[in-house]
């Protein structure tokens, strides 16, 4: 598993992509980068504050050079978290194809509706209705999410450390399977 290639977690808001990712990344005793954190580090600003001033097109281009930094550093592995809207432009997506364990963290609507309530960092969630807009994200991204994974792992019935053991078991059973001679 230790030769596994960088783990990268896609999903909607609220699928638990930062908080799985960090448990992973301990478990696995490997690097834990969350695209949005790396965003915001290299910006000096907050995601709400891009939103603003660089409109989603600006965001969307800061998230597209995190990504393609985060994979294209061939010795590198790592756990990565991504922001919900990744699988939106195809240069994103043509980047998680390559040399890359793509899990993703499905949630349900209701799920993402509730774990998103108390967050004030989302800006696509401050304009309208947060149900709506998640509903309508999803029928547009879950094909998206499901076009790129390798694999998908259901989040609304557990824990956070029970999804972090399922997406385990998972990846060790695909790598070791890719791995079995035939
Ligand atoms: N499996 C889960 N069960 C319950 N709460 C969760 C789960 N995964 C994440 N959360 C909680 O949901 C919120 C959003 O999680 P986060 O990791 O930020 O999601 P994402 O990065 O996918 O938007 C956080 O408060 C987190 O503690
Ligand atoms: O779904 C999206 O388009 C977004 C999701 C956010 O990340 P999380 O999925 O970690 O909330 C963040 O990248 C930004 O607010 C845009
Ligand atoms: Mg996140």
């Amino acid at each position: 598993m230790k030769n596994a290639p960088n783990i990268v977690l896609v999903g909607p808001m609220g699928a638990g992509k930062t908080t799985i990712g960090r448990l992973l990344s301990q478990t696995l005793e490997r690097e834990f980068f969350d695209s949005d954190r790396v965003i915001e580090e290299k910006a000096g600003a907050d995601i709400p504050w891009i939103f603003d001033k660089e409109g989603e097109d600006g965001f969307r281009r800061r998230e597209t050079h995190v990504l393609q930094e985060m994979l294209e550093e061939p010795e590198q592995r790592v756990v990565l978290a991504t922001g919900g809207g990744i699988v939106m432009r195809e240069e994103n997506r043509a980047l998680l194809r390559k040399e890359t364990m793509v899990v993703y963290l499905y949630a349900s609507v209701e799920q993402q509706l509730h774990r998103t309530s108390k967050s004030n960092h989302r800006p696509l969630l401050k304009k309208g209705n947060p149900k709506e807009t998640l509903t309508n994200l999803f029928k547009i991204r879950d094909p998206l999410y499901r076009d790129v994974a390798s694999l998908i792992v259901e989040t609304d019935a557990r824990h956070p450390r029970a999804v972090a053991n399922k997406v385990l078991d998972a990846i060790k059973n695909q790598f070791e399977n890719s791995e079995s001679p035939v």
